[in-house]
């Protein structure tokens, strides 16, 4: 192996456990000195509002507890201390089953059950809410596919609406939880398998709540954010205009994927998806995408496991086709992430010239490379960020003909597919936010040539991560223009809708596109 490729293997090596443990505590101090904590999935999470946010909900459930305990029924509830004293021990809650009063309706009250148990610990929003859903149902084998699909959906439900189920469900007898759930259910329950599984009464109060008047709440709660989300939507959107973005971004998101080119085309893949009984219709907008009908599962599809296809958001494809990659370039992922968009960048050059996937997040890249063996692409290099200054990215400064940035951000653009985000950050993340999109996209800019294009991405909505950050940059560095996006997508033949264009930039919003909510800027180094 020569020096060089040793240097490279090193750079995109799994963490040791020294090196994860280091990471945790520099994570950890960096929370403590009330910074911003990146999750998982890559997005930013502000560790003061989660704190807020946690204390908040100790807030509203003791206030709760106490309303229960001074009204008649207060016999009928789990008490909180038996709640703290299992959260402490690191065990799930003890809800009270409630039998169903019909031998059809068991199966489902156990449903409703599990879901209650789940969401105790959901709504402590001390993980992300996929990761908590995924692991509980990993642990309950018993539950069969229908049933999995019902708790996941009621727990997603109720983290989209919240605000305006808890105002529901301010009416009506027995724990909280158990009526979010019962309203969660409705959403993706029968009538009529309802009725069998829950008690008359409770039926009888769904009957009645259902028939609330919501426009009568405040547009606030009616959107489904806290106020202060809603305040800087109504700031960017008007209040018409976030109350119709907010009510989008509690949708359900539809199931995109993209093809992949080096392997099948478009038309192959919708034949063959046909074959397995699945129906696909083109995306609007994104040459390569295809939206699946439903949410069927692709892991075990030969057009899958073959690498054919990846799923990604038809707005996320998007930002790939404006950066252009064409053959034989230099080209940098500079948030790479698990490498969605390297992917896609690969494929456009037709696994060509070189491809570097940056990242600060060593095992973030390690979930790139099955991919890549999937994917058929030999031309990326994945490299382990310690910073966006890393003297490695310094090195290539200059070189490059083009950089995406796909930066760390809020993701208020993905609620449809995150929804317990908006409970977990906060307004004062968003300052902390901007200052590293503007430091990632100082350094990340160097690295193009003059010609060269740079485009900076968010899946945020809000122009304190979007427009303000690149405006600043323009202003401070002449010799980078702004590139309209209408033009730089006509090139690849593809007609951006007036509506998703603002000032040049991308603005991409789920009410008119159908996407998720995602920003772009195309900027050319011209000096
Ligand atoms: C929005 S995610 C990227 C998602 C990815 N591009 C994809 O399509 O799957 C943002 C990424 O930025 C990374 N990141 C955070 N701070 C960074 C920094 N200072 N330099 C480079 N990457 C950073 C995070 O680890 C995270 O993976």
């Amino acid at each position: 192996m020569t020096e060089q490729n040793k240097a490279r293997k090193s750079y995109s090596k799994k963490p040791s456990k020294k090196e994860r443990l280091a990471s945790d505590l520099a994570k950890k101090e960096r929370i403590e000195s009330g910074g911003v904590l990146i999750r998982e999935d890559g997005v930013a999470v502000s560790a003061v509002a989660l704190a807020a946010r946690r204390a908040a909900l100790e807030q509203a459930m003791s206030e709760e507890q106490l309303q229960a305990e001074h009204s008649d029924h207060a016999h009928e509830r789990p008490t909180r201390n038996k709640h703290k004293q299992r959260a402490q021990a690191g065990l799930s809650p003890v809800v009270t089953k409630i039998e169903a009063p019909t031998a059809t309706g068991r199966r489902l009250a156990q449903c409703l059950w599990a879901a209650q148990v789940l969401l105790l610990d959901v709504l402590k929003f001390d993980a992300a809410a996929d990761k908590q859903v995924s692991k509980y149902l990993r642990e309950h084998k018993e539950l069969g596919a229908r049933d999995r699909h019902i708790v996941a959906e009621t727990i997603y439900a109720v983290l989209r609406q919240k605000r305006v189920f808890s105002n529901v469900a301010q009416s009506g007898q027995g724990a909280l939880e158990r009526r979010l759930v019962l309203l969660g259910a409705k959403t993706c329950v029968p009538d009529e398998q309802m009725n069998a599984a829950i008690e008359p009464a409770e039926w009888e109060w769904l009957q009645q709540v259902s028939k609330v008047d919501t426009s009568a709440m405040s547009p606030a709660v009616r959107s489904n954010l806290t106020d202060e989300w809603f305040a800087e939507l109504t700031a960017a959107y008007g209040e018409e205009g976030a109350l119709q973005l907010a009510y989008a971004l509690n949708q359900t998101a539809p199931l995109d994927i993209r093809v992949n080119t080096m392997k099948s085309s478009r038309e192959a893949v919708k034949i063959a998806l046909n074959h397995s009984g699945i129906e696909s219709v083109d995306c609007a907008l994104a040459p390569l995408g295809l939206r699946l009908a439903g949410k069927p599962a692709l892991q075990k599809l030969d057009v899958f496991t073959t690498g054919s296809v990846e799923v990604q958001d038809e707005g996320s494809q998007l930002l790939t086709h404006l950066l252009g990659a064409k053959r034989g370039e230099m080209i940098a992922d500079f948030c790479a992430g698990a490498g969605g968009k390297t992917l896609a960048i690969g494929a456009m050059m037709k696994n060509t010239g070189r491809l570097y996937a940056f990242d600060v997040a060593a095992h973030r890249l390690a979930k790139l490379k099955p991919r890549l063996a999937r994917s058929g692409l030999s031309n990326v290099q994945t490299v382990a960020l310690d910073s966006e200054n890393d003297s490695r990215v310094k090195r290539l400064s200059g070189k490059l003909d083009r950089v995406l940035i796909d930066a760390p951000c809020s993701g208020l653009g993905t609620l449809r597919r995150n929804p317990d985000l908006k409970w977990r950050h906060g307004i004062d993340s968003i300052a902390r936010l901007s200052a590293l999109q503007a430091s990632i996209l100082n350094s990340a800019a160097r690295l193009v040539k003059v010609g060269g294009t740079v485009v900076y991405a968010t899946c945020s909505v809000l122009p304190a991560e979007n427009q303000n950050v690149v405006d600043a940059f323009l202003k401070a560095n002449p010799n980078y223009e702004k590139q309209d996006v209408r033009a730089a997508l006509a090139v690849q033949n593809i007609d951006l809708p007036e509506s998703a264009i603002s000032d040049g930039y991308l603005q991409l919003l789920p009410h008119k596109h159908e996407t998720d909510g995602f920003f772009a800027a195309c900027l050319k180094r011209v000096g």
